[in-house]
């Protein structure tokens, strides 16, 4: 049963929402009544996963796009202002990795995960904040990664999401004045088809160095993300809070 912190009508954008996290964030803003836009590349997963929650009658629509293209992420913004006259929440949650290590590293692999995990961003914030700014009220949460501390072995995805830590505080000071916070959550390892998709002795290997000794949920997450969008956070803004089962605080690397 999931507490009800917001408005019913309140809007909210979810990137990288046909699974994982973001699905998981989605899921508990449309439970609330807040109308939910899913945004996602993968079409068909996301198609599926929209039906389900409309099946429940509950506020969600779908639009499938690639992240890194900035007329699509456009478009998706003007088509959501254009429906709906607002935009209250964003969440940039959608990411990817490529598991390389440095000297094995291709332009192509660094451009994808730069791109994917710190440009959409950029994109997303960009198209969103003039819905915010209309109306002096905003609240966008980024989804960075512990990995930006590094000891983790893949360069861009932890250069991206150290990008992501600084974004959050640059639009943090420079929409501070105007009713909009901004604020990052740093998930540790958790329990996703991203980390599947990890060979399963790397898989092992990560979940050894969790202190808590065990890996997080979406829900986990999903639970952070919501305080940052809750009316009594309103005071918090520029902080990045890791949920990690305590790998921040460890030197482990895998
Ligand atoms: N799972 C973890 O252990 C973990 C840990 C730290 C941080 N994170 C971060 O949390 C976020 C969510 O991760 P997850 O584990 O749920 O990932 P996931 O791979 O399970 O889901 C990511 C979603 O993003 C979508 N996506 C990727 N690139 C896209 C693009 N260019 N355009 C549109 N959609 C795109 C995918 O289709 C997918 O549905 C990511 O930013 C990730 O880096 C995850
Ligand atoms: C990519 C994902 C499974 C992942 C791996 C390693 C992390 C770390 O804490 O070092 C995580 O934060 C996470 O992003």
């Amino acid at each position: 049963m999931t507490a009800q912190r917001f408005q019913v009508g309140q809007v909210a954008a979810v990137t990288g929402a046909a699974r994982g996290i973001g699905l998981s964030i989605a899921t508990r803003l449309a439970r609330q009544g807040v109308v939910s836009y899913l945004l996602d590349r993968d079409a068909t997963a996301l198609a599926s996963e929209v039906e389900r929650l409309r099946a429940e009658g509950l506020p969600a629509h779908g639009i499938a796009l690639d992240l890194t293209d900035g007329a699509a992420v456009g478009q998706a913004f003007a088509e959501i202002g254009e429906a709906q006259g607002a935009l209250d929440f964003l969440v940039n949650n959608a990411g990817v990795v490529r598991d390389k290590r440095f000297l094995k590293m291709a332009e192509e692999d660094w451009d994808l995960v730069v791109d994917t995990n710190l440009r959409a961003q950029f994109l997303c914030c960009k198209a969103a904040l003039p819905l915010m700014l209309e109306r002096g009220f905003g609240r966008i949460v980024n989804l960075s990664s512990r990995a930006w501390l590094g000891g983790f072995g893949q360069a861009n995805y932890s250069a991206a999401k150290g990008g992501v830590v600084s974004l959050t505080r640059s639009l943090a000071i420079e929409f501070a004045a105007k009713g909009i916070t901004v604020n990052a959550v740093a998930p540790g390892i958790v329990d996703t088809p991203l980390f599947r998709g990890f060979d399963t002795e790397v898989q092992a290997r990560l979940k050894e160095t969790v202190p808590v000794k065990r890996i997080g949920t979406p829900d986990d997450i999903a639970n952070a993300v919501e305080f940052f969008l809750d009316p009594a956070s309103s005071y918090v803004t520029g902080q990045t809070l890791y949920v990690c089962g305590g790998r921040s605080l460890s030197s482990a690397s895998v």
